[in-house]
C-alpha cells in the first residue's frame, strides 16, 4: 500500500509543490557561487547533449512505432465525458437509468469513464461467455485498491493463477453437500429466531433486518460465532462499518472511511483469530475423544478449513482472511435477495398462494414445527423457482470488474490491453431473448418442462461463471429457500409504504429500507378464534 507521501511525489511537476522547492534550493546555491555555477552549467550542457539527442531519437522512434500499433479496430462507442471526472456526475444524477440509457444508445459493448478511470461495459450472453471463459488469458480479476487492502492478500478474490485455484479448492470444502446439511439446522434456527422477533416487534425495516439475519447466519454457520453472546452481537455493528467503507479512497487518515474500515477489519480478524485458536484446541480434544469413541462436534466452515489446513497449505493469516472474505461475500448479496423475496411475495399474492400450496402438499406448512432437511427442501420445485426468479429479476451482484491483459476484438471493436472492463449481469438478464415478458416476476418459467427449465449458463448468471463463479452459491440458495419456507409458513407481512423506489448501489435495495408490519400465523389464528 502506497502511503500519502508516495502518492504525493508521483504527482506531475506542475501539481507537485516539491518540484518548486527543488529549484528554490538551487537558487540558493547559485547565489553563493554564481560564476562556478555558470561554467558548470555550460560544461554540463555539453556533456548531456549527446544523451539528450539519443533520448529524443529513441522517443521519436518509439512514438512512430506506437503509432503503428494503433488499434486496427475502433474503440467501442460511448463517451469518456469530462477530463478526470468523466461521466461520474451523470451517473450520480441518473442512477441505474444512466446504464440503461447508454445500453439503448450504444448497444451491448460501450465505453464510459467513471470514478476516475475509463471503462468498457459489456453485456449479452456471448460477450459475457467470452470474458468469463478467458480469465488469465484475455482478462484478470480487478478490485479497487481499498477493497484489496481491506479484504487482504490471503483471500480468493485477490488471488490469481495457482494460488487462486488452491484457495478455491480449500473453500469448496466448506460448501459440499455434507457441509451444507450440517449448517441447515443452525440456519433454520437463526431464521426462525429473527422472524419470531419481527412478529413481536410488529414493525421493522426489512432491508436492515435481512442484513442482520444474513450476518448472524454466516457468523454462526461459517465462523462459529455465538451470536447470542454480547461479545459477538456487538460485531454486527463492526461488520457494518467494514462493509460500508470497502469502496473508498485508500488513504489512511484518521476519521476517513479507509481508516475506519481498517480498524473494523482488525477487530474482526482478532475475533476470528480467537475463534480459530479455540477450534484448534477443540480439534485436539475431539481427536482424543474420537479415539475413546465419544461424539464429534458439528462443524462450521472454519473448522472444515482448519482440518484441511495442512493439505491446502494455508497459513493462519490466510485462514483468518478467508473467513472474513466469506462473511463479506455472502452478506449484502444474500440480504438483498432476501429483501427482494419479501417484496415480490408481498406483491404477487398468486405466487404466495402457490408456495403455500406446495408447502402443504409437502407436509411443511405446520407453523414452526417441522424441521427442514436437505431432502424436504430438495422436493420444493416451486420454492426453488421463486428463488431463481428473484435472482433473475434483481440480481444482487450487478456485474464484476476485470483488467484487460491482451487486446482483443469484441463485436468488431478493439478492447485494448490495460483497460478496465466490467461484464454486466443485470443487463444480460434484461436483454436475454430466452425470457418472455422479461420484466415480469414469473417463477413458473423455471418449472420443469417450461421454457427456461434448462438454464442457459450465460443468459442467466446471478452467480457469475467460469473459474471465478461464486463459491458460496449453494449456501446462498439453501439459505434463501429456508427463508421462503419459514417466512411463508409462520407469518404474514404488509408493506408500510406501497410506493417502493429501488437503489442499485451497492446491491438492489428499497430506498426507504422497506418498513414492514408482521403478524405471526399463530396470533392471526387466535385473533380469528376470538372474533368467532
Ligand atoms: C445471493 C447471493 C450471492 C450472489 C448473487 C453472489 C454472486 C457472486 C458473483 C456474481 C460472483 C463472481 C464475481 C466475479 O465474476 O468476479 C461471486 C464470487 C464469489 N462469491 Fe458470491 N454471491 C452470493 C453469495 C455468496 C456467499 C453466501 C458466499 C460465501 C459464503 C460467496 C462467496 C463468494 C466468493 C468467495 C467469490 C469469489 C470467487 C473467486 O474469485 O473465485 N458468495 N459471487
Amino acid at each position: 500500500m502506497r502511503n500519502l507521501s508516495q502518492t504525493y511525489l508521483d504527482l506531475p511537476a506542475v501539481l507537485n509543490p516539491n518540484v518548486g522547492n527543488e529549484s528554490t534550493s538551487m537558487d540558493i546555491v547559485k547565489s553563493d557561487s554564481d560564476s562556478w555555477t555558470f561554467l558548470s552549467d555550460l560544461s554540463l550542457l555539453r556533456a548531456v547533449m549527446p544523451t539528450v539527442l539519443v533520448a529524443v531519437s529513441l522517443l521519436a522512434w518509439y512514438y512512430g512505432a506506437s503509432l503503428d500499433k494503433k488499434p486496427k479496430l475502433p474503440l467501442p462507442p460511448g463517451s469518456l465525458g469530462l477530463p478526470i471526472i468523466g461521466e461520474t456526475l451523470s451517473l450520480m444524477f441518473q442512477g441505474q437509468r444512466f446504464f440503461e440509457d447508454r445500453r439503448e444508445r450504444y448497444g451491448s459493448v460501450y465505453k464510459t469513464h467513471l470514478l476516475g478511470s475509463p471503462i468498457i461495459r459489456v453485456c449479452g450472453p456471448d460477450n459475457v461467455r467470452k470474458i468469463l471463459l478467458s480469465e488469465n488469458k484475455l482478462v484478470t480479476v480487478y478490485w479497487p485498491t481499498s477493497v484489496r487492502a481491506l479484504l487482504g492478500d490471503g483471500t480468493v478474490s485477490n488471488a490469481i493463477g495457482n494460488l487462486h485455484r488452491t484457495r478455491r479448492r480449500a473453500l469448496q470444502r466448506a460448501f459440499c453437500y455434507e457441509a451444507l446439511s450440517e449448517y441447515l439446522p443452525v440456519m433454520q434456527k437463526v431464521v426462525r429466531d429473527h422472524i419470531r422477533r419481527w412478529c413481536l416487534e410488529k414493525v421493522v425495516y426489512g432491508y436492515q433486518e435481512c442484513k442482520n439475519m444474513t450476518f448472524a447466519v454466516s457468523a454462526e454457520t461459517l465462523v462459529g460465532f455465538n451470536m447470542e453472546s454480547e461479545k459477538h452481537k456487538s460485531l454486527v455493528h463492526v461488520f457494518d462499518v467494514f462493509v460500508e467503507n470497502l469502496f473508498c479512497l485508500p488513504f489512511q487518515i484518521p476519521g476517513l472511511g479507509f481508516s475506519k474500515g481498517m480498524s473494523a477489519r482488525k477487530r474482526l480478524l482478532v475475533e476470528i483469530g480467537e475463534s480459530l485458536t479455540g477450534k484448534a484446541k477443540r480439534n485436539d480434544v475431539e481427536e482424543a475423544s474420537n479415539e475413546s469413541g465419544e461424539f464429534a462436534f458439528s462443524q462450521d466452515a472454519m473448522s472444515r478449513l482448519l482440518e484441511a489446513q495442512g493439505e491446502d497449505s494455508l497459513t493462519s493469516s490466510e485462514l483468518r482472511e478467508l473467513c472474513l472474505e466469506l462473511l463479506f461475500a455472502g452478506h449484502s448479496t444474500t440480504a438483498s435477495a432476501a429483501t427482494s423475496l419479501l417484496l415480490q411475495l408481498n406483491k404477487h399474492g398468486d405466487v404466495l398462494s402457490k408456495v403455500q400450496a406446495e408447502l402443504k402438499s409437502a407436509d411443511l406448512s405446520l407453523g414452526e414445527q417441522g424441521d427442514l432437511t436437505m431432502a424436504s427442501l430438495g422436493q420444493l420445485e416451486y420454492v426453488t423457482a421463486v428463488v431463481k426468479e428473484v435472482l433473475r429479476l434483481s440480481p444482487p451482484v450487478g456485474g464484476a470488474y476485470r483488467t484487460v491483459l491482451k487486446s482483443f476484438n469484441m463485436n468488431g471493436y478493439e478492447i485494448p490491453a490495460g483497460w478496465t472492463l466490467t461484464y454486466n449481469i443485470r443487463d444480460t438478464h434484461n436483454t436475454s431473448d430466452l425470457f418472455s415478458n422479461v420484466t415480469s416476476f414469473d417463477p413458473d418459467r423455471w418449472l420443469p418442462r417450461s421454457s427456461c427449465s434448462k438454464e442457459d449458463k450465460f443468459h442467466y448468471l446471478p452467480f457469475g461463471g467460469g473459474t471465478r463463479a461464486c463459491v458460496g452459491k449453494e449456501f446462498a440458495k439453501l439459505f434463501l429457500k429456508v427463508f421462503v419456507v419459514e417466512i411463508v409458513r409462520s407469518c404474514s407481512w404488509q408493506l408500510m409504504n406501497n410506493d417502493v423506489n429501488m437503489s442499485y448501489l451497492p446491491v438492489p435495495h428499497p430506498v426507504d429500507g422497506l418498513p414492514l408490519s408482521f403478524t405471526s400465523v399463530s396470533s392471526a389464528r387466535s385473533q380469528v378464534a376470538m372474533d368467532m
